[in-house]
């Protein structure tokens, strides 16, 4: 029975996917549903199964038009080999098999006259029977389908319940954790502190936490409601299939009573066809009496024989009749074959409307089956999807709360430490505290015995200040006398200035331009006061002449080192003193050099001019809290002894007069404009000026020869912040015309006249300053207009300085000789150094007291600084006092 018929591939295909539908552990129903689906496709017609429904008629056909006539080996092989039972146990469809019972009662009809030959009728109840037990196999594989979706339907049911379970678990545990952790949490203050910072901490982990578990269980109403909604699909579909298999049930008893009405049928067939052939033997027995009789009558004689031939004719024609009758009844029985036929046909339309239907039915139930099959596949993956996630949110849910008892136990742990640690402080602490009480107590004590000192000492402190007060009088006696100390000690310098000298006479020679041709020098040897200088056109000792002057400047001097010589007498103008300094030289001999510095000069390079203006800003500012000083400067020049403004563009004041007397404003030419000036940028800003207006003239000996006597004055005017006492001080700095003798000049015509002029006024001015060295109860000022405007910075306690300037050429020797006749003679008067020798002792005298006064300086600066700080701690002190 196991065997497969033709439809073997379709089945296994369907083997195939309802496999791949279902689990591993649904085998047997499988298997089941195996068979289930082979009876449904039995039900269907195919192409194996029409073949077989046309071939059957053939066969019997074939063998010999009856199936009466066929031997019983050879039914029963038909049997046992290729149709019916063939059929049967090739497990063919029942379509075939109802077909084959179909077309043998038709031939049995057509042919047999409604005689159905026993092993056919056997064979039909064989049929019959397989139809019976298919039937009823199909009813078992229906109970056991049911079975089967009903234990799956609690699988699920009960999946479905573990899922919630799990669901419900899960917020059950996080509960039951919230609950274990708020009971965890005790009521110890600082450890509430601190839980409170780890569940601030946890706070926003929980709340995701929340935020997920809400999610989960929103996933798992959603498919709870999915589930109730497959159930009540399912139990939709259950009641469907009930109600199938009812009507199964039903239509399996219709199938019986049909069932029985044909085997009814078939017996009533079987027992007419009995009768039939008892029938047919009997008429066959008296075919034999009939032969037997004609012989007899053969035999015996003609009319006994005819009569008998009648009688037996009519013997005959009973028969005859009989046969007619049984011939009729066969007709009518045959009729009623036709009938049972009719009936049976339309019985076998009505098992197969039923068959229909049972397949419609089986198809129906087969697709819900399928439907509920790929739902309830579907829901299991789902469910286990579902599982899944939910085992994975769990797995998480684990690992967060592991993560979280661990950092519980961390923090308590933490907590634990803590405590212990706060345990140990707070003991430490109160050992402190009674430590620091005994301490206190004993601070009182000590703190009543401070108290007590304080008091006496600030009695002690008192008489202190007091005695300290008495001892700061003559300081801040002192203190006062402190600018009539600076004064005195000004005084003292200018006396040390005046005994130096009022007119002094440095000597400096130029070095060699680059570039000149001859450099063959004048200048036998340089001392730091005295000057060697060789005749060219002479030879040995007569050659030689030694001059004396104040200071020396070699060629190599620099500016520096000549305005370092120089600068006493400025400091002498911020104390009131008129000074004046001149450059005398014949012309090239850098007088310009020395008292302007170069053209475009660096800070190095710079001249006289403008490191005396720079000095003269830098003290005034380094006084400014004792003096206010005002400067001002103007600029003019004597050309062919005329005065110039060079700082004025106003060409209406031809003639500038010059007063003899020195004025209150110590200004010699009033006319000429008076600028103010607040720093040094100020002052060589005008001096520039001065310069591009100076009047300049080609000489043989320099192209761009000063043909003018310059005369820089700058007036300082101080006023004594405390005393209100003001100073006047003029400082004079003047860049002679160049004293070159007028035949060696080559000059004719006006400028003739200039270099006359140049020379009047220069032995004019060396008149003056011999007269005053003289003491000369006249001094001939009135001789050029330099001595005129220069009155005032020459004579009385005024300070005077040339600076003779010296061409070391050999060309240039008679000039350079001249030159420091003329300085010879002004300092060497002057300067008196015979006149020096002869004061000495008084000299002396004066030098020692400059230094016991500079001595006593220091001394009361010492004090001054002391009283300062004595001063200053008693401010501190008084602060302190009032402070307490
Ligand atoms: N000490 C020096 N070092 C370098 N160069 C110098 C020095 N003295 C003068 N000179 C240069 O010599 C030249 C003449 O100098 P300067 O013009 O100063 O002479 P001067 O006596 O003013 O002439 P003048 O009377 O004709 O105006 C200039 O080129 C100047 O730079």
């Amino acid at each position: 029975m196991n065997s497969q018929p033709n439809n073997h591939t379709t089945e296994s295909k369907d083997v195939g996917s309802s496999s791949s539908n279902s689990s591993g552990n649904n085998n047997l129903p499988q298997k089941k549903i195996l068979s289930d689906s082979k009876f449904q496709h039995s039900t269907e017609p195919s192409g194996a199964l029409n073949q077989v429904r046309h071939r059957f008629p053939d066969v019997f056909q074939q063998k010999g038009g009856s199936y009466a006539d066929l031997p019983a080996a050879k039914i029963s092989e038909l049997m046992k080999s290729s149709s019916l039972d063939h059929l049967l146990m090739q497990n063919a469809p029942t379509q075939s098999l109802l077909s084959v019972v179909n077309g043998i009662l038709e031939e049995s009809v057509e042919r047999r006259n409604g005689e159905i030959p026993p092993r056919v009728a056997c064979l039909l109840r064989k049929v019959v029977q397989e139809i019976e037990r298919r039937i009823s196999t199909q009813q078992g594989h229906l109970r056991t389908q049911n079975n089967l979706f009903k234990t799956r339907e609690e699988k699920y049911q009960s999946r479905i319940r573990v899922l919630e379970a799990l669901a419900s678990g899960t917020n059950e545990e996080n509960i039951i954790k919230e609950e274990k952790s708020a009971h965890d949490s005790k009521p110890i203050e600082k450890i509430v502190i601190e839980e409170k910072k780890t569940k601030d901490i946890n706070h926003v982990e929980k709340t995701k936490e929340d935020e997920k578990k809400k999610e989960i269980d929103r996933e798992v109403i959603r498919l709870m409601k999915e589930v109730e909604d497959k159930n009540m699909e399912k139990k939709e579909i259950d009641k469907e299939v009930k109600r199938l298999i009812k009507d199964v049930e039903e239509k399996n008893m219709e199938k019986k009573e049909i069932d029985k009405e044909v085997k009814r049928l078939i017996k009533e067939v079987e027992e007419k066809n009995m009768e039939i052939s008892t029938f047919k033997q009997e008429l066959e027995k008296m075919k034999k009496r009939y032969e037997v009789q004609c012989t007899k009558i053969e035999n015996i004689e003609r009319k006994d024989i005819d009569k008998e031939v009648e009688g037996k004719n009519m013997e005959k024609r009973e028969v005859d009749e009989e046969i007619m009758r049984l011939k009729k009844e066969v007709e009518e029985k045959s009729m009623e074959k036709k009938e049972i036929d009719k009936e049976v046909m339309r019985l076998k339309k009505e098992v197969e409307e039923k068959n229909v239907e049972i397949s419609t039915m089986k198809q129906e139930l087969e697709t819900m089956k399928n439907r509920y099959e790929e739902q309830c596949s579907k829901l299991k993956s789902e469910a286990e999807d579902v599982e899944l996630e939910l085992k994975q949110k769990s797995r998480e849910h684990e690992a967060i709360m592991e993560k979280l008892r661990n950092k519980v136990r961390e923090s308590e742990a933490i907590m634990e430490s803590k405590y212990q640690k706060w345990n140990m402080k707070q003991n430490i602490i109160q050992k402190a505290v009674s430590f620091q009480f005994s301490s206190i107590q004993k601070l009182k004590l000590s703190w009543e015995s401070i108290k007590q000192d304080v008091v006496k000492e600030r009695m002690i402190y008192k008489e202190e200040c007091n005695r300290l007060g008495v001892n700061l009088k003559p300081l801040v006696h002192a203190a006062e006398n402190y600018q009539t100390v600076l004064a005195e000690n000004r005084k003292l310098f200018n006396e040390l200035q005046e005994l130096k000298g009022n007119i002094r006479v440095y000597c400096r020679i130029r070095p060699f331009i680059p570039g000149q041709k001859e450099k063959q020098s004048i200048v036998e040897r340089i001392g730091e006061s005295d000057l060697v200088v060789a005749n060219p056109s002479k030879q040995g000792k007569e050659a030689l002449k030694t001059f004396k002057f104040n200071k020396i400047f070699g060629p190599t001097s620099t500016q520096a080192e000549v305005y370092d010589d120089i600068q006493d007498f400025i400091r002498s103008v911020l104390d009131g003193f008129n000074v004046c300094i001149f450059a005398y030289g014949q012309t090239g001999s850098g007088k310009t050099y020395t008292m302007s510095g170069p053209n475009g000069a660096t800070n190095e390079s710079l001249g006289v001019n403008y490191r005396a203006l720079n000095d003269l800003f830098n003290i005034s500012s380094s006084r400014q809290s004792s003096i206010v000083y005002d400067i001002g400067v103007q600029i003019i020049e004597i050309y062919n002894e005329q005065v110039r403004d060079l700082l004025t563009t106003d060409i209406s004041v031809k003639k500038f007069g010059i007063l003899n007397h020195s004025q209150p404003n110590g200004l010699a030419v009033p006319d000429a404009s008076m600028h103010p000036v607040k720093s040094t940028a100020d002052v060589i800003k005008l001096m520039d000026i001065g310069l591009k207006n100076r009047a300049k003239g080609s000489t043989a000996m320099n192209e761009r020869s000063s043909r003018s006597h310059s005369v820089v004055s700058i007036h300082v005017r101080g006023a004594d912040k405390k005393s209100g006492s003001t100073l006047q001080g003029n400082l004079h700095l003047i860049d002679l015309a160049g004293s070159e003798r007028i035949d060696r000049s080559e000059v004719i015509g006006d400028r003739l006249k200039e270099a006359q002029h140049i020379n009047k006024s220069l032995s004019a001015l060396g008149d003056v300053i011999f007269s005053l060295s003289q003491k000369s109860s006249h001094i001939p000022y009135r001789n050029s207009k330099l001595t005129q405007i220069l009155q005032s910075s020459l004579g009385g306690h005024a300070k005077t300085l040339m600076l003779v300037q010296i061409n070391s050429d050999v060309k240039s020797y008679s000039e350079s000789l001249s030159t420091l006749k003329f300085a010879e003679r002004v300092s060497g008067v002057e300067l008196g150094v015979a006149k020096s020798t002869k004061d000495g002792r008084d000299v002396r005298e004066l030098m020692e007291q400059v230094a016991s006064l500079k001595d006593t300086i220091s001394t009361k600066d010492e004090e001054i600084e002391r009283l300062q700080l004595l001063k200053d701690l008693k401010n501190v002190s008084n602060s302190e006092k009032l402070e307490d």
